[in-house]
């Protein structure tokens, strides 16, 4: 018998058998409290922060609580198929890692992304690699160990050198290209400005424009001999707001499979489908961007029914596998999980990943079993229903 993900369930008990603690939380609260204190002020208070008073943040995660799923007895879902295809590639589950600009040192070596990479080669979750990294992008896919991996571009303004971090990217194995369209600058985040070292905590994530010939061509001196020149010029490039009209040169820059992260209006994938975009990123960037806005959850049905067949992958607010599992039966093909990672990492590095991403699944995988859906087709609109307003969850 091939292993289920609900299998760590029977490892956590067993080890209770022999009188072995679980080291890391079971909850996402404890989770969040344990990294809290695991954190450096500055990191928690980055990582933690939402745009404005944070109710677009808070809403992102109440929104799972407006569905509920229905159970179905006597299927005998005694096997489950979690798989699922995105791409023309073949994964285990539908989780994904969002790409974390920070967590590269939200590691205590310092070396996050090199942990998160070694997590999704120990699991087989994808990780989509964010542009901002301490190690550089070609270190990160050297550890994926066959996993396949995605690579987040920020495009800066400079097309050559956007151009040149999507060759490298498929030159190092990624096999995608998501670009993120909401981040071109930085959304007004009050916890975060009231520590205001963001600027300090992102030029130690620079490593794939310092080590990029074409941001280096541009330096009168290397990022080595003047590194606060190399910062300087990174902040001027970096932001850059696309238009529809970039479209046709980003797809022209990579024949890799191209998704655009923060799509969220039916007209926009419609548009975004017309100029050849492989698939949409429905997500509102976890609230940290746009407050004030729709649970990015209330947006995903249109934003799938619009996309036609193409893959949707979500995120913004996922926190069990409940909520992975009312994601995909709301047409989502995959779900990133932000946040919890980032969490689990800095409590336990790779260990900790692993144990959030495993959690996850295993929370998916017997839920799934409990409630008679045994394969991700299964789970489509008709396994849901709204729960009264009256009836959400206590926060
Ligand atoms: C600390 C932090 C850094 C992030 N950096 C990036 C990034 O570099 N690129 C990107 O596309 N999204 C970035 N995001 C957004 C995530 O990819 C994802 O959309 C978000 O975390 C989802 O919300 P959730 O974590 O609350 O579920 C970041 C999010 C956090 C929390
Ligand atoms: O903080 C973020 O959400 C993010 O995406 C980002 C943007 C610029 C630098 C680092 C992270």
């Amino acid at each position: 018998m091939t292993a289920q993900f609900g299998d760590y369930q029977n490892e956590i008990y067993e080890g209770g058998l022999r009188g072995v603690v679980p080291p890391f939380p079971m909850s996402y609260e404890e989770l969040e409290a344990r990294a809290r204190a695991a954190l450096p002020a500055s990191l928690v208070s980055y990582v933690a922060a939402g745009a404005g008073n944070e109710h677009t943040q808070r809403a992102n995660v109440d929104a799972f609580t407006k569905w509920g799923i229905i159970p179905r007895m006597l299927v005998g879902a005694v096997r489950r198929d979690l798989s699922v295809e995105l791409c023309g590639l073949r994964l285990p589950s539908p989780l994904m890692m969002a790409p974390i600009g920070v967590i590269g040192l939200c590691a205590q070596d310092g070396h996050g992304d090199l942990a998160v990479a070694r997590a999704a080669a120990r699991t087989g979750v994808p990780m989509i690699a964010s542009t901002l990294t301490v190690d550089p992008m070609e270190e990160v896919a050297a550890r994926f160990d066959g996993v396949p991996g995605f690579f987040q571009l920020y495009p800066p303004d400079d097309r050559k050198l956007a151009e040149s971090l999507v060759r490298r990217a498929e030159a190092a194995g990624f096999r995608g290209i998501v670009v993120t369209l909401d981040t071109w600058l930085t959304g007004w985040r009050p916890r975060d400005l009231s520590t205001s070292n963001f600027p300090q905590l992102r030029g130690h994530c620079l490593a794939n424009y310092t080590s990029d010939p074409v941001f280096r061509s541009r330096l009168d001196r290397t990022p080595e001999e003047d590194p606060a020149a190399a910062v300087a010029h990174w902040a001027k490039t970096f932001g850059n707001p696309l238009t529809w009209d970039d479209l046709p040169w980003l797809r022209s820059i990579t024949r890799l499979p191209l998704l655009l992260k923060g799509i969220c209006h039916p007209d926009d994938v419609r548009r975004a489908r017309d100029a050849g975009i492989d698939g949409m990123y429905c997500s509102n960037h976890g609230g940290r961007q746009a407050n004030g806005g729709l649970p990015a959850l209330d947006m995903l049905p249109a934003v799938v029914d619009a996309a036609d067949g193409l893959p949707v992958i979500f995120d913004s607010g996922v926190r069990s596998g409940a909520d992975i599992v009312k994601a995909v039966a709301l047409g989502a093909t995959a779900v990133a999980v932000g946040r919890p990672y980032v969490y689990g990492l800095a409590i336990g590095g790779t260990e900790g990943v692993v144990h959030v991403l495993r959690a996850l699944l295993a929370e998916a995988d017997l839920l799934m079993a409990i409630d008679g859906y045994p394969a991700l087709a299964d789970l489509t609109r008709k396994a849901l229903r709204p729960t009264p307003a009256t009836a959400a969850a206590p926060r």
